[in-house]
């Protein structure tokens, strides 16, 4: 059983009840690292930090394709999670910004947002009193606020929120004030705490068709490409963001590139359509693959025992190409791609 917990409270009682702050990153307990057999995607950084390799810093994200990097983190928590992913997050923003004078950041739906604002307790946990729990209170506590971990201090001042350009991975064709909606979401759990320019914020066209909303946030993509907002790729002539945040469906779906649909081999739109969504809502508009491989870093965000098939999966050596999910096909042209994942997400990889 999953329990709330009023939120402000714990937050406000948490660093004194246990004497802690959110430690930094480099040294947040559980992490770690792995290689696994001879899979290409993926190997370890022999940088020290787990977060951000240092090679990756010292270029400015547009390493060659030989020094594309796939790496694997695993955390104890979420809540362990989410601060490493606030850190990733908050350093490369400071590193296209000063770079470029823009950071191009776009984020999917669904529990990528939570991660980005919850941590997971129980009785037992170190991160919480024990004493707050009734007696003989054993269930699992998920405890959410909104936004807490890129809207707290240092990130709240510190972060250059006015160089943010916020862009959707996917979107489902519904009033942006609908419970479906991946811009409510994201507004409510994070958007409205941190202080982006509106006019920063791209959302779709809720008053078009989903054909007519897919062209459009194509348009939008372009003129912001003219601009020079969105770099292009030099190597793959499609956008290239500095930074997507993703996430994974249980079926290995991303975005809304559904597994067996013909839309996962569109190679020539930018951002393209569905009407026939396996997942409701039916009617979505999607980034394409080359969109998606473009793109300078990707961090993919997958937690839950409901996901490790697909991970294992994803980060097996054993490939065929005829039945690849489409998490199997986001593989970077030219940049760094790293999945943050909880100890369920991958319980059936070998050598854990
Ligand atoms: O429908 C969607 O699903 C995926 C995965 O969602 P999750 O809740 O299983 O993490 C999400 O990444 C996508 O943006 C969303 O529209």
């Amino acid at each position: 059983m999953s329990t709330s917990v009023s939120a402000a409270a714990a937050a406000a009682l948490l660093p004194i009840l246990t004497g802690r702050r959110s430690p930094p990153a480099s040294r947040v307990p559980g992490i770690s690292r792995r290689r696994i057999g001879s899979n290409p995607r993926l190997s370890s950084s022999s940088a020290p930090s787990p977060i951000l390799p240092t090679a990756a810093m010292a270029t400015d994200g547009a390493a060659s394709a030989a020094e594309s990097k796939n790496t694997l983190l695993t955390f104890d928590t979420k809540e362990d999670l989410a601060v490493s992913l606030a850190k990733y997050t908050a350093e490369l923003s400071e590193k296209f910004a000063a770079k470029r004078g823009a950071f191009t950041v776009v984020l999917s739906g669904g529990s990528l947002i939570d991660a980005l604002r919850c941590f997971d307790a129980s009785p037992a946990s170190s991160q919480i009193a024990p004493f707050l729990f009734p007696p003989g209170f054993t269930d699992h506590v998920e405890i959410c606020w909104f936004g807490r971990k890129l809207t707290e201090p240092p990130y709240l001042e510190s972060v250059a929120w006015s160089k943010w350009h916020v862009f959707w991975v996917d979107e489902r064709v519904v009033p942006k004030n609908h419970e479906d909606s991946n811009y409510k979401l994201a507004f409510d759990g994070f958007l409205s705490k941190v202080p982006i320019p509106p006019g920063q914020v791209y959302a779709i066209n809720d008053a078009l068709s989903a054909e007519g909303a897919a062209d459009d946030y194509e348009a939008c993509l372009k003129q912001l490409v003219k601009s020079g907002v969105i770099a292009m790729s030099a190597a793959t002539g499609f956008p290239r963001f500095d930074l997507q945040l993703l996430g994974m469906g249980p079926d290995g779906h991303i975005a809304s590139l559904f597994p067996g649909h013909p839309l996962v081999n569109e190679k020539e739109r930018w951002v393209t359509y569905i009407k026939d969504s396996p997942k409701p809502p039916p009617e979505r508009i999607t980034f394409t693959f080359p969109v998606i491989n473009s793109s300078a870093y990707v961090a993919m965000v997958v937690t839950g025992a409901g996901k490790a098939g697909p991970v294992q999966k994803a980060l097996s050596d054993k490939k065929t190409s005829s039945d690849l999910l489409p998490v199997e096909m986001a593989v970077l042209q030219d940049g760094e791609f790293t999945w943050f994942t909880d100890k369920p997400a991958v319980s059936m990889l070998q050598n854990k």
